[in-house]
């Protein structure tokens, strides 16, 4: 890792042990422009979504000696070894003059959503590819995902009564840490793929070089992929009286599909009834919706020359996506993802599995949130069914008790991962017994399940076992697409959005039980 100057005015500042000096001084103690960047950052939050502030580490003493690029003092996991360092240098300009893919509004506003998710008023549904491919990109994938999401959401509204806050593993879903450095097939040993942004998948030795310049493909295809979502949210087609043409081909022959069309007729009347009554069908409420992009931070080449001062308010965002979330891999508390992370003003999130310990978990947090600003800090558990009943009552606890805001939310999708016939692939039965334990657990100590993220698609693979399509060992080589973990196809997602929707509905009604005068009015 090269070292970098940092183009900050100012003072001497700490960074996880080291200590870093900018080199135009402002002779300042400390540095007038952090301490700016801190109180606009307190008056954005406020403004945005009355955080409770505890008594945490003072805001422009923790970004004090954050830059987008101080994570490169420090170790940085899962990074490719790119070989020609002038290559990368000319991807890494290319993007940093490149505009950015998302507004720092639009990143306020999922965060004051996720705030809700938090609280039990909402509830998140992420989702989308293990990982985006350059050779799998069509239109037509991207509104089969989309689509399927928007129906995950119907479902899950219907059960809950909430509003669920859409969130895509779209646009910028590449990356890929790995498990082993090296992949061996047939006695033969190359490095491991690590996502099209890195290196390809084919298993040649060329195939496997990292090439920056798939950076800058990545980025484009995100750009892209992005401009349709928008339009699709907001151009009509994803508009609720539209919500019975959302069909997908395996509807009619499901029972997913058939209950799907139910709710869809029930919700097409009720809007019937509401424009009889006087509702206007063409606001906004009724014709758009909104639908947010996410992705592992884990590129972190990509991620910082994609990092921009917000003009409004002074604070940093990661623009290529509107939240982004550290991986299970990458989330040591003195290692380079998290120190980008810390200081970017994204909602973010991270992946926690059953290695994790109660105080480390609070530390995390700590250094990731430390104004406790609710809705910035979403926790992703993935643990596999059996590990969450026993750890996360104890995490849950430790971070209550410290008086921490997260959003909670269950990844069911890898603490399941095995493999079968020469396949990574999760059966259906254990992915719903990990959302089952989740939503349990919260339920026994009184907490909030705050959402759902899922690795799948809108096409008909074969890649997971099980579900109402009941997809067997013998299917898997079938339709196995994915360019690196297994995903729920279309009826096995919907499915999984009829459970949640299910268990959102036995929560609503048990609230409504324990203060039925505050449901009413809910
Ligand atoms: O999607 C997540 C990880 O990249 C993936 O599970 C790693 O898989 P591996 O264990 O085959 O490297
Ligand atoms: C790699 C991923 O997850 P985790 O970090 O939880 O393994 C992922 O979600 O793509």
């Amino acid at each position: 890792m090269q070292a970098v100057d940092l183009p900050l005015a100012g003072c001497r500042l700490p960074l996880g042990g080291t200590r870093l000096v900018c080199k135009s001084p402002c002779k300042q103690s400390p540095c007038r422009r952090q301490q700016t960047r801190g109180f606009l950052r307190q008056k954005s939050i406020k403004a945005i979504a009355e955080p409770l502030i505890l008594p945490f580490e003072k805001e422009s003493e923790h970004l004090a000696a954050w830059h987008p690029q101080s994570w490169r003092q420090l170790k940085a996991h899962q990074q490719p070894n790119y070989q020609d360092e002038n290559k990368l240098k000319e991807a890494v300009d290319i993007i940093s003059r490149m505009p950015p893919l998302v507004f720092a509004g639009e990143c306020r506003n999922l965060q004051s959503r996720l705030a809700k998710c938090a609280t039990g008023e909402a509830f998140l549904v992420q989702g989308g590819d293990c990982a985006e491919s350059f050779s799998q990109f069509s239109a037509n994938r991207i509104r089969d995902s989309f689509r399927v999401q928007l129906q995950m959401a119907v479902v899950a509204m219907f059960g809950g009564g909430v509003p669920v806050v859409k969130v895509g593993r779209m646009a910028g879903q590449f990356a890929k840490p790995r498990s082993a450095d090296m992949e061996t097939l047939d006695g033969k040993e190359l490095p491991s793929y690590r996502g099209d942004i890195i290196n390809g998948q084919e298993f040649t030795p060329e195939a496997r070089v990292p090439d920056p310049m798939r950076l800058v493909q990545a980025y484009n295809q995100a750009a892209a992929t992005l401009n349709l979502l928008r339009g699709f949210a907001t151009g009509g087609y994803a508009g609720l009286q539209r919500v019975m043409d959302w069909n997908l081909d395996f509807m009619a022959k499901s029972d997913e599909g058939r209950a799907y069309m139910d709710i869809a007729k029930r919700v097409d009347e009720a809007i019937q009834f509401m424009v009889a009554c006087g509702l206007d069908s063409h606001t906004a409420i009724m014709t758009e919706t909104e639908y947010y992009v996410s992705h592992e931070c884990l590129l972190l080449d990509y991620e910082s020359s994609l990092t921009r001062e917000d003009s409004t308010t002074g604070l940093w965002y990661d623009c290529s996506g509107h939240m982004l979330w550290c991986g299970e891999r990458t989330r040591q508390l003195d290692g380079a993802h998290v120190e980008f992370m810390r200081g970017i003003a994204n909602p973010i999130g991270v992946k926690v599995s059953d290695k994790m310990d109660p105080g480390q978990l609070v530390s995390l947090i700590a250094t990731l949130n430390p104004q406790n600003v609710p809705g910035r800090l979403t926790v992703i558990i993935r643990m596999g069914a059996e590990k969450v009943r026993a750890n996360l009552p104890r995490l849950v606890e430790a971070v209550r008790n410290s008086g921490q805001v997260v959003t909670w939310v269950c990844d069911p999708m890898h603490g399941n991962t095995e493999c079968v016939a020469g396949y990574k692939t999760r059966r259906f039965d254990n992915i719903r017994a990990e959302v089952e334990a989740f939503f349990d657990v919260h339920e026994e100590l009184g907490t909030v399940p705050g959402g759902i993220h899922l690795e799948m698609t809108g096409d008909d693979v074969t890649e997971c076992l099980g579900g109402g399509s009941s997809i067997l060992e013998t299917d898997l080589n079938s339709r196995y697409h994915t360019h690196c973990d297994p995903r729920l196809n279309a009826e096995q997602a919907l499915e999984m959005a009829f459970y949640v929707g299910s268990r959102l509905a036995e929560r609503k009604e048990k609230i409504a039980k324990a203060t039925p005068r505050a449901a009413l009015l809910h």
